[in-house]
């Protein structure tokens, strides 16, 4: 997949623009040129059961169609293994999320093409952010690091490894563990000398899917963090909060001040 994003990244300007489209069900490319961000993205399904979107992605280069759809299927595949991993690591069946999710999660690709800039200090390729669904799976080019993590308070920089997934824990993961599963702030920071392409793929929920902590995670001792939402209601917030999306939560937080050191934690960054 990484081969044939790298293909498309180098496709001429023209080329590569023919994919601007207003619509975001369809394959688009963004342009984020501004306000100190230096990235392109290109955005397309990647669900081989819910949707039938392969005419849709790029005709350039020509392997794009063949390789994506033959990459959703393995990303897809692996998501739902790692979600059996998931429930266990929660002490519920191994099937609970896949049996709840399956139906109601749609999964899309972005992959994001960061320029060289060089004064790297004063870009940004992708601002601090939570990724919003359940879990992420992305790689990036080997060679060039520019994937960041807090961690204590501190950026760490998560170099890339041979043939190794990067998962991210996503916002309603959080949500529905009750908080045992933490979603990761993360960013982009640009390379001085060389172009960067990372690869994710998203697993987000249908707009009506009702989101909250899972029962049988709640008891005496570990009360509820959030109440139930429809993932539509989250969505709604994400405009309100430009670049703050990790505070969106909070919103269907039951007791607010049981989280304030973590607040107050994010507040050094
Ligand atoms: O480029 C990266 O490594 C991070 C990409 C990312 O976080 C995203 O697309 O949500
Ligand atoms: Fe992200």
């Amino acid at each position: 997949m990484m081969d044939v994003a790298t293909d498309f990244f180098e496709l001429p300007y023209e080329e590569r623009t023919k994919l601007y489209s207003y619509n975001p069900y369809s394959p688009h490319l963004t342009l984020q040129y501004q306000n100190r961000t230096l990235r392109e993205r290109l955005t397309h399904p990647a669900d081989p059961i819910h949707d039938d979107y392969i005419h849709l992605l790029p005709e350039n280069p020509p392997r794009y169609r063949e390789v994506a759809a033959a990459y959703a299927k393995e990303i897809t595949d692996l998501v739902c293994r790692l979600w059996g991993l998931i429930s266990e690591g929660l002490g519920l069946e191994t099937d609970y999320l896949q049996t709840r999710l399956r139906d109601m999660t749609k999964f899309h690709q972005t992959t994001n093409f960061y320029p060289p800039c060089l004064q790297p200090e004063l870009s940004i390729g992708l601002p601090v952010h939570t990724d919003i669904g359940l879990i992420t799976v992305l790689q990036q080019v080997q060679g060039v690091s520019g994937l960041q993590v807090i961690k204590d308070g501190k950026w760490l920089t998560v170099d890339p490894l041979p043939d190794a997934f990067i998962v991210n824990v996503a916002e309603q993961l959080e949500v529905m563990s009750n908080g045992r599963y933490k979603s990761v702030q993360h960013r982009a920071v640009t390379n001085q000398v060389l172009p960067r392409i990372s690869i994710a793929i998203f697993s987000r929920l249908s707009e009506d899917a009702i989101i909250g902590p899972i029962d049988d995670l709640i008891n005496e001792k570990q009360p509820s963090i959030y109440r139930n939402y429809r993932f539509e209601e989250f969505l709604k917030e994400i405009p309100k909060q430009m670049q703050t999306s990790w505070k969106i939560k909070q919103v269907f937080q039951l007791h607010p001040a049981s989280s304030q050191h973590l607040e107050e934690e994010r507040m050094l960054l």
